[in-house]
């Protein structure tokens, strides 16, 4: 359904725009209907940068994304507003996305006067009450509240039910449950997996691995803008041959386990892994032949980019 081919973005920085820093680094994957995919990595490795190129936020410098198979970066007026209808996203910190002087419900009025004009209000007023109960919010307790009267949860919840309302086919969900507390935060997890279950499809944006396991069918691990491991989540989780994703693994903190600390091996120097893997500065496997690595199929379902990967332990 949505496919990113060869995708890359360079931002420009500095007073004149003279340096540049490669956030995402040819990176290509495709989500099929009804399916979650979970984009991992720690901060800074060009998760919400993918998120914002595929809502059309920001330019591709490189590469293509590809909607039911039409080129994303080239719709504008209709065919744009189409899009939208179809693709929609939800962010971090739900308060943002409010304005403090209008009543929360001004989200739904903005969809209506911008998508659906012609629609009367009486049958407007039931596509909110329906897009409130499936995201298990009453909407006598949401509706013609300010957003300092709603918790974060609710807020999330009203910005789901507004992708909702439009139809959304891709939902990319960008550290959606990061500010919530746990409970809620279950709550919020099991909404997507129902909306799943509806043939919503959903990129769930985390540097939380546990948070990837638990809702992804796949999941994709990024490194400094690059793929490092991809596939069906219970191969990557249950057999990581990727270096870094060991590391993250076992850096999970469990329950049954008390805090221990482990030994990190020595970062190389910055300068040696010029034309290097991306991970060669910190890799406990690393040898003078790792060149820049690409994505290998180790088994059906599951990619690794790391020519060493039998040597993982
Ligand atoms: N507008 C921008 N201009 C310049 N650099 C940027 C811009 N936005 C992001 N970056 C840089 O691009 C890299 C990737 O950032 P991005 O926000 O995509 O990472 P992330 O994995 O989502 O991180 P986090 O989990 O902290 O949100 C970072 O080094 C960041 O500093």
């Amino acid at each position: 359904m949505i496919e990113l081919k060869d995708i890359t973005k360079v931002y420009s920085l500095g007073a004149f725009g003279r340096r540049k820093l490669t956030a995402v680094d040819n990176v290509s994957f495709s989500i099929r209907e009804g399916r979650i995919i979970s984009l991992i990595g720690e901060s800074g490795s060009g998760k919400t940068t993918i998120g914002k190129m595929m809502l059309k936020l920001i330019p591709i410098t490189k590469g293509k994304i590809l909607f039911k198979g039409k080129d994303v970066s080239s719709m504008e007026g209709d065919k744009l507003k189409d899009y939208y209808r179809s693709v929609q996203g939800v962010f971090q910190d739900p308060f943002s996305s409010f304005n403090p002087i209008f009543k929360a419900d001004r989200i739904f009025e903005l969809v209506k006067s911008e998508f659906f004009p012609k629609v009367n209000e009486n049958e407007w007023h039931k596509r909110v009450l329906n897009a409130l109960e499936s995201v298990g919010l009453n909407p006598k307790t949401v509706l013609n509240k300010f957003p300092h009267q709603l918790s974060g949860g609710q807020l999330q919840r009203m910005l789901i039910a507004r992708a909702l309302l439009l139809d959304t086919k891709f939902l990319v969900a960008d550290e959606i449950i990061s500010m919530l507390d746990a409970s809620t935060r279950i709550d919020v997890l099991n909404i997507l997996a129902d909306l799943k279950n509806e043939g919503l499809s959903i990129l769930f944006i985390t540097h939380d691995l546990s948070l990837g396991y638990y809702i992804s069918d796949e999941s994709i691990i990024l490194y400094r803008g690059s793929i490092m491991e991809a596939g069906k989540t219970e191969k990557v989780f249950n057999n990581p041959l990727h270096p870094y994703t060991r590391m993250l693994l076992d850096s999970v903190p469990r329950l049954d386990k008390k805090w221990e600390t482990f030994e990190t091996p020595e970062r190389r120097s910055a300068e040696a892994y010029e034309g290097m893997c991306k991970y060669y500065d910190r890799c406990p496997v690393a040898t003078k032949e790792c060149g820049i690595q690409k994505l290998i199929e180790v088994e059906e379902d599951h990619h690794v980019a790391c020519w060493r990967w039998k040597n993982v332990q």
